[in-house]
């Protein structure tokens, strides 16, 4: 191990749309964690890794915190307050462009409880939105929220501050050695992120009530008999209702149709492979309220 090296864990926390997974791919340099401009569309704790020369920052992308209503929301609450606990440092995102309000106060209230023991840094997201002096008045409102061991303005489509976002994570690593070998950006498995792509190809323009209700479940992935250069995927997309369905659908299954080939395209440049897609829509009557589903479907 190189002198001086560290390595360690950090996960971003913030409201919905936040710029989480999107300041995470940034910092990684590749897709990994997937973004939508629908809210709560994380489920997955997809870690990126950050290979550096003096460390290996590892990301975990935790879904938004809420009020827990369904079985469903506490699990994904569950799964953020261990994150919490387990990471060395956690950014709290402020977007830029939105007033400091009750949500951010909640996560806030809810930080401040493991804030003792795993530094919080205030990242001011989303800064190319507006201009300077609305970046510095929400620098200065963060500051009421709770105790940051350091705050900083980024924006993850022009770059501005990312490079330091990540030194400021990384002065927070214990010291050690790479955790993961080079290379590695995510410890994933593969089927997850092929479904989090079709997942997010379904979300795309669809109405506000659906990302809750879409789960996709991917069944078979695998090369095609005497090819090494073409992989089959068979996915299904779970609803909870059959309106929900014919959404997904849309007009002789004109809609779908868009979604697999959004998605495929998504999916061979994640694979390195020649991809068919086979897509499926099914009715799973109130998949989140039910225990034995949510299990079936990978909560
Ligand atoms: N202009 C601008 N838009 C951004 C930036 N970062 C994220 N966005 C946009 O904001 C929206 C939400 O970004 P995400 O990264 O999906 O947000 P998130 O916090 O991961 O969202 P959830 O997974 O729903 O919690 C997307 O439409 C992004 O393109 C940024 O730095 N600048």
């Amino acid at each position: 191990m190189p002198d001086g090296h560290r390595s360690g864990f950090a996960c971003f926390v913030g409201r919905p749309n936040a710029g989480k997974s999107t300041l995470t791919n940034a910092l990684v340099g590749t897709k990994v964690a997937i973004t939508s401009s629908k809210p709560q569309t994380t489920r997955h704790a997809i870690r990126g890794i950050v290979h550096r020369p003096d460390a290996q920052l590892i990301i975990v992308d935790t879904p938004g915190l809420h009020r827990p209503r369904t079985l469903l929301g506490q699990r994904l609450n569950d799964v953020v307050m261990s994150t919490w606990s387990e990471v060395d440092v956690i950014g709290f995102c402020l977007p830029a462009d939105q007033k400091i309000g009750p949500g951010d106060r909640f996560i806030a209230q809810q930080l401040s409880k493991v804030s003792k023991r795993t530094p919080v840094i205030g990242v001011v997201t989303k800064t190319d939105l507006v201009g300077q002096a609305q970046v510095a008045e929400q620098l200065v409102a963060a500051q009421e929220l709770m105790d940051f061991a350091e705050f900083i303005p980024v924006s993850a489509v022009n770059g501005y501050q990312v490079e330091q976002l990540s030194d400021l994570l990384v002065t927070q690593l214990p010291d050690g050695p790479p955790l993961y070998p080079e290379g590695e950006l995510t410890d994933e498995p593969e089927v997850t992120l092929v479904a989090e792509l079709v997942r997010e190809a379904a979300l795309e323009g669809v109405r506000d009530e659906l990302p809750h209700s879409i789960a996709v479940v991917v069944e078979e992935m695998a090369f095609r008999e005497g090819r090494d250069d073409l992989i089959d995927v068979h996915a299904e997309l779970y609803v909870e209702r059959p309106s929900q369905k014919g959404i997904i659908l849309g007009h002789k299954g004109e809609r779908l149709k868009k979604v697999g080939t959004a998605a495929r395209a998504q999916i061979e440049a994640l694979l390195g492979a020649k991809v068919y897609l086979d897509l499926h829509v099914k009715v799973a009557k109130d998949w989140q309220r039910d225990p034995k589903q949510l299990r079936r479907l990978g909560f």
